[in-house]
């Protein structure tokens, strides 16, 4: 089963080539350093021979790529030790909108319904030098190979897996060329690749957004950046003027009482105390007034973030804030009728048992309605998916030994304890 569709950007020596330039000014400063991330989330994925339906209104193109399937567990995997933990390869359709900006999460652009179909696995001996195939109603349009990629499968395992534990039935999709595709409604598109069940799929025109039927994997977890003006400033941004969404994976999600890491060697890993919306039923393009009715009930995470790793690449990127155990959420979720104003609660940090963080969500930039209607315009939210709503003014350092201690009014009380890399790593032994 799916577990996580992860998917590196800007791995093929075409963007490369075509940012470059771009990526020397403002806003980006300098080339990445590491593999940029992102995630397809479960309302994205799609099998061979569904149909699709194109966003009304909207441009789509076709990114024909093939994803590694993770087969064992791999946590801070070398490249040398990377093959033995890959199960197979699938070929798969990364859609998105243009691409017109790798600065900021591109939620709205790669995450529509059906944004991420993907074929059968298949074992491959080495995906080095795969003819990836793309051919629109039977006329080949677009050939590239694996070896024009920056990154190949073992290194993005080595990569993905040094901050982000992999396990069986995730997927890394591995990159697609600069120049895509448009696909318009009634086209039928085939990815192929010697050695891989081919990946087809129909497309059709969006009649009345329909809510996507419920897909397995993983609820989707979103989070809000810079979704209260004080935090924002005390990072220099002003307030964003539509909702800034990232995406976390499941395997930075942890519990109360659980222990955070603390990489060795970084200068700034803050806390974030949040609201958590969670999701009650299926919602696609739910008004604001309606958008209530969706929602299960509230929970509280925090949402720390390694700020050493921050690169100006779909920032937040993963690797500052989709880490192992960096995201304790509260198991347990307090009813929506049990919260009369989630627009009208106090959140507090305590460190050691001192007050650090005090904010209300009255301060929120884009409140609850907003968020939950605002992501229904483009994409189905499912029940289980859920919404970190951002965090107020009032961040600091914490240290290995550090007891912190989130408290959302009505809500709930998350407490966490900060380990260093090395205690962690003695722990598992
Ligand atoms: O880009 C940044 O530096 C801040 C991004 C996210 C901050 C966050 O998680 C929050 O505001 O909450
Ligand atoms: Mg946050």
């Amino acid at each position: 089963m799916k577990r996580t569709i992860f998917a590196v950007a800007l791995n093929h020596q075409s963007q490369i080539q075509a940012w470059n330039a771009a990526f020397h000014q403002s806003p980006y400063q300098a080339p990445p350093k590491t593999p940029v991330w992102f995630i397809k989330p479960r309302n994205t994925w799609r099998t061979s021979h569904q149909t699709i339906a194109l966003p009304e209104g909207e441009k789509t193109f076709s990114g024909a790529t093939v994803g590694l399937v993770i087969g064992e567990k791999a946590r801070r995997v070398t490249e040398a030790q990377a093959a033995q933990h890959i199960a197979g390869f699938v070929l798969a359709n990364e859609l998105s909108l243009a691409e017109e900006s790798f600065y900021r999460p591109a939620i709205q652009a790669k995450c529509r319904d059906g944004f991420c179909p993907t074929g059968e696995m298949a074992p491959l001996s080495d995906s080095h030098g795969l003819e990836i195939v793309t051919e629109v109603n039977g006329e080949e349009r677009q050939r590239w190979s694996t070896t024009e990629l920056q990154r190949g499968a073992e290194q993005l395992v080595a990569a993905l897996s040094d901050f982000a534990t992999l396990m069986p039935g995730d997927i890394i999709l591995m990159g697609t060329p600069q120049q895509r595709i448009a696909v318009e409604a009634g086209d039928e598109v085939v990815v192929r690749a010697t050695g891989l069940p081919a990946l087809v799929n129909r497309f059709v025109a969006e009649q009345t957004p329909q809510p996507q039927p419920q897909e397995q994997g993983h609820p989707t977890f979103f989070a809000l950046g810079l979704n209260y003006a004080d935090h924002a400033s005390e990072l220099d941004f002003k307030a964003p003027e539509s909702p800034l969404v990232f995406i976390k994976a499941a395997n930075t999600l942890t519990g109360d009482n659980a222990v955070s890491v603390r990489p060795d060697n970084v200068d700034y890993m803050h806390y974030e105390a949040e609201l958590v919306v969670v999701i009650g039923k299926t919602a696609r393009n739910v008004s604001r007034e309606q958008a209530l009715d969706y929602v299960a009930g509230y929970t509280l995470c925090n949402d720390y973030a390694v700020r050493d790793y921050l690169e100006n690449y779909y920032r937040p990127n993963l690797r500052v804030k989709s880490r192992d155990t960096l995201t304790p959420l509260h198991p347990n979720v307090v009813p929506r009728d049990q919260v009369p104003d989630a627009q009208n609660l106090t959140l507090k940090t305590f460190i050691n048992g001192e007050l650090r963080q005090s904010g209300t969500t009255r301060d929120m930039v884009f409140d609850v309605p907003f968020l939950v209607s605002w992501l229904s315009q483009f994409m189905t939210l499912q029940s289980g998916d859920m919404i970190a709503t951002g965090t107020p003014k009032g961040l600091a350092d914490v240290r290995p030994g550090d007891e912190v201690v989130v408290e959302i009014e009505g809500v709930g009380r998350l407490t966490n304890r900060i380990v260093s890399e090395q205690q962690f790593e003695e722990s598992l032994k």
